[in-house]
């Protein structure tokens, strides 16, 4: 009898050939209103789940009773309860890594972006207001030979650094969990408590997973922080932002500007005040978004998936997962 795995993001059709070796693939490409009830009936007798973003609770797991795996396409997994996953015995995999380059290529240019202003001063051209030579009004803020600090020096905090080090000679900064000897040795990136980041960055990148720990991180008081010249970026999670207090601080002009990729409510609000703040640059969480990447990411989710159902141990083991030794 063939494992039933439900496959419930778009994914490209060499990925659920490969699933559909071993395994009976039910297929959503969206999980929208209409097809939830079929999802759930489905749920009932499922072996596997492979998809990101998914709220995975103690209320769903409830309806799966016969769940072994629950496999991300991301390396993100704070929609995964791992507790609840845990007390089932169900594993849990994401897809760290493989995306690091990416994203740091996406985050950086959002950086650079906005530095230098760039969707605004597009925006003046294509509206006709380029008359004459660009006067001090519309002038950036270098980004080379400037300090960058990264709050969250993981994989793509490390792929960060490696843009801000070699391709623009930044001082780095970074605080985390622990230190990162290889990125000390190999960026001269000194690490330094949030506070003493904060205060003596130009640019502050957050790049944490979204944890109980890290939901919020960035408040009033870490804004009130900040030099007034320095740009905020986030590539994070839109939850680890008060994002009140991000508004309230661009506003009170208390730091230059932001650069978003993600954000507490997806997709944000058209209404959302950032969206309306020229000096905030904004951008559909799109880290990863290239069409290679997202491959890599999707096989690499159906590897982890296709191993743990021959009781084998998944190449990307989510830490608090069963199996992690
Ligand atoms: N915008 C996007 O499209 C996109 C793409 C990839 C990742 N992400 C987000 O970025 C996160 C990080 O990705 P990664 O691959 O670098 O993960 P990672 O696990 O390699 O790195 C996370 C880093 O954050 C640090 N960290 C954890 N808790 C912290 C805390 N409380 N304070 C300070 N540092 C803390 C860890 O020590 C680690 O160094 C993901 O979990 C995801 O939420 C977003
Ligand atoms: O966590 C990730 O991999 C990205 O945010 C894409 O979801």
């Amino acid at each position: 009898m063939k494992s039933k795995v439900i496959v419930y993001k778009k994914m490209d059709e060499k990925v659920l050939e490969f699933i559909r070796e071993t395994c009976e693939v039910i297929y959503f490409e969206k999980l929208h209103s209409d097809v939830y009830p079929i999802f759930l009936e489905e749920l009932k007798d499922a072996d596997a789940l492979l998809g990101s973003g998914l709220k995975v609770d103690g209320d769903l797991l409830d309806r799966a009773p016969h769940l072994k795996i629950v496999c991300n396409t991301s390396v993100g997994y704070d929609n995964l309860d791992m507790s609840e996953l845990s007390k089932r015995n169900i594993i849990a995999t994401n897809t760290p890594d493989v995306l690091n380059d990416t994203v740091a290529d996406t985050i950086f240019g959002l950086l650079l972006a906005t530095a230098r202003r760039m969707p605004e001063l597009d925006q003046f051209v294509k509206n006709g207001e380029w008359k004459e030579t660009l006067k001090e009004e519309h002038f950036g803020v270098d980004v080379h030979h400037k300090t960058l600090g990264i709050i969250g020096m993981g994989g793509v905090g490390s792929a960060i650094a490696k843009r801000a080090r070699f391709g623009f000679d930044m001082d780095i900064l970074y605080h985390g969990r622990s230190r990162k000897e290889e990125e000390e040795q190999t960026y001269n990136a000194t690490y330094c408590s949030l506070e003493e980041l904060l205060q003596k960055s130009d640019f502050v990148c957050l790049m944490t997973p979204l944890t109980p720990q890290t939901e919020g991180l960035m408040g009033k008081r870490e804004f009130e922080l900040m030099k007034q010249s320095a740009i905020f970026i986030n590539g994070s999670r839109g939850k680890t932002v008060d994002e009140e207090a991000l508004i309230n601080a661009l506003r009170a002009e208390e730091i230059l500007g932001a650069g978003l990729d993600v954000f507490a409510q997806e997709p944000v609000s058209p209404a959302n005040p950032l969206l309306s703040m020229k000096n905030v640059v904004t951008l559909p969480h799109i880290g990863s978004a290239t069409a290679e990447t997202r491959l890599k990411m999707a096989m690499l989710g159906a590897e982890n998936l296709v191993a743990g159902l021959k009781g084998e141990t998944p190449p990307n083991l989510i830490k608090g997962s069963i199996g992690v030794k």
